[in-house]
């Protein structure tokens, strides 16, 4: 038996990515539009109600508008864009997130898909709060550089194309990011992290970091026990793995091209620091490969059926 699933917007950066890891399954019917049809408001309705999943890969007024082309109760949703990841009713597409999480997704209608920054922020913070080491009061920040696809086919194009010539752009520097409210919510926090975000002249890839005095924590605790309580949390996880070896230099390229995601801590035990690092690929766990494993997951198959790991 097969399922039936239709990406809307397949053509854009995430939708292609996703095509990419199912068009090659013999579980999955893919549902496609031709160029002609791919925005045709009756042939999205049509499609979206014909199959048994819907992908949504697509700004996020269109993902709300294809999510109230919905006249069944029978298709599921896998939203990838920013408009349902803290609302009511959706259940949150971060599968390691909590220990019941899979179960959650398994269960459920509607799937928002983390963004990728909050992705690595959260495999970093949440076993944390979890475990009474950071206080839900506590007061964080975050920094992170992410490759140029991570902002779409314009930004692709506007490094591509020459509009910039730029190596590294830091950004929302109004501390305004619209992942900040995703953050704060799925880590349990009562305040948001101060999220500052950077683009690489790379065209894919991410860093993610979270700088820690370990006098915020709630007990006293050396950077093993912060390791220890990470790399538990995700002990024997075919997806997001914890790195015991000591860590002397992250790439953005590390695990690139991949939909794992690697975390490490590291830092000063003398001056009481710590680093939280997390890499993984915006397109792959960030986006695509986090899609492909709800889906997985919601569909009874191999949560990592088609992802590179
Ligand atoms: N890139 C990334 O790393 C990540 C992206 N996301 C999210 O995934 C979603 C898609 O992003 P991304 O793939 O990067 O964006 P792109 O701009 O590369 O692709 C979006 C696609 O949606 C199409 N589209 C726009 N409006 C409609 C519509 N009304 N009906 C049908 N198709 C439409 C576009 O068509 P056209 O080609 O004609 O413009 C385009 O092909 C966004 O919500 C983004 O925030 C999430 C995590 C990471
Ligand atoms: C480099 C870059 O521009 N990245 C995007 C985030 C990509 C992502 O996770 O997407 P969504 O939350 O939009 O789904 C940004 O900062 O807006």
């Amino acid at each position: 038996m097969t399922v039936k699933v239709f990406i809307d917007g397949a053509v854009g950066t995430t939708g292609l990515e996703i095509r990419e890891r199912l068009e090659s399954r013999r579980d999955i019917t893919l549902i496609t539009l031709d160029e002609a049809r791919r925005k045709d408001e009756a042939a999205r309705r049509e499609a979206i109600n014909d199959a048994d999943y819907v992908v949504l890969c697509l700004p996020d007024d269109a993902a709300r508008e294809a999510v109230a082309m919905i006249a069944n109760d029978r298709t599921r949703t896998v939203d990838a864009s920013t408009a349902h990841r803290v609302a009511d009713r959706w259940t949150y597409g971060f599968a390691e997130l909590e220990p019941d999480q899979a179960e959650r997704i398994a269960g459920a209608r509607f799937v928002s898909n983390p963004g990728c920054y909050p992705t690595g922020f959260l495999a970093l913070v949440r076993p944390l709060v979890r475990a009474g080491l950071l206080g839900s009061d506590a007061l964080l920040s975050v920094n992170a550089t992410s490759g140029y696809s991570g902002g779409g086919k314009a930004m692709i194009a506007e490094f591509e194309g020459g509009e910039t010539s730029t190596a590294f752009r830091p950004y929302a520097l109004g501390l305004n990011h619209k992942h900040a409210p995703e953050m704060r919510r799925h880590a349990g926090l009562t305040h948001a992290p101060i999220f500052q975000p950077a683009v690489a002249r790379a065209y894919r890839g991410m860093v993610v970091e979270v700088p820690l005095h370990l006098a915020q924590l709630s007990r006293r605790a050396t950077l093993t026990d912060v390791a220890e309580v990470l790399a538990s949390a995700y002990d024997g996880n075919r997806v997001v793995r914890f790195a015991h070896e000591a860590t002397t230099m992250v790439r953005i390229e590390d695990d690139a091209n991949t939909d794992r995601m690697t975390l490490r801590v590291t830092g000063n035990e003398a001056t009481g620091q710590a680093l939280l690092i997390a890499t993984l690929d915006n397109l792959g766990k960030g986006a695509a490969g986090a899609a492909v494993q709800n889906l997985n997951i919601m569909a009874g198959l191999d949560p990592v059926a088609g992802l590179t790991l």
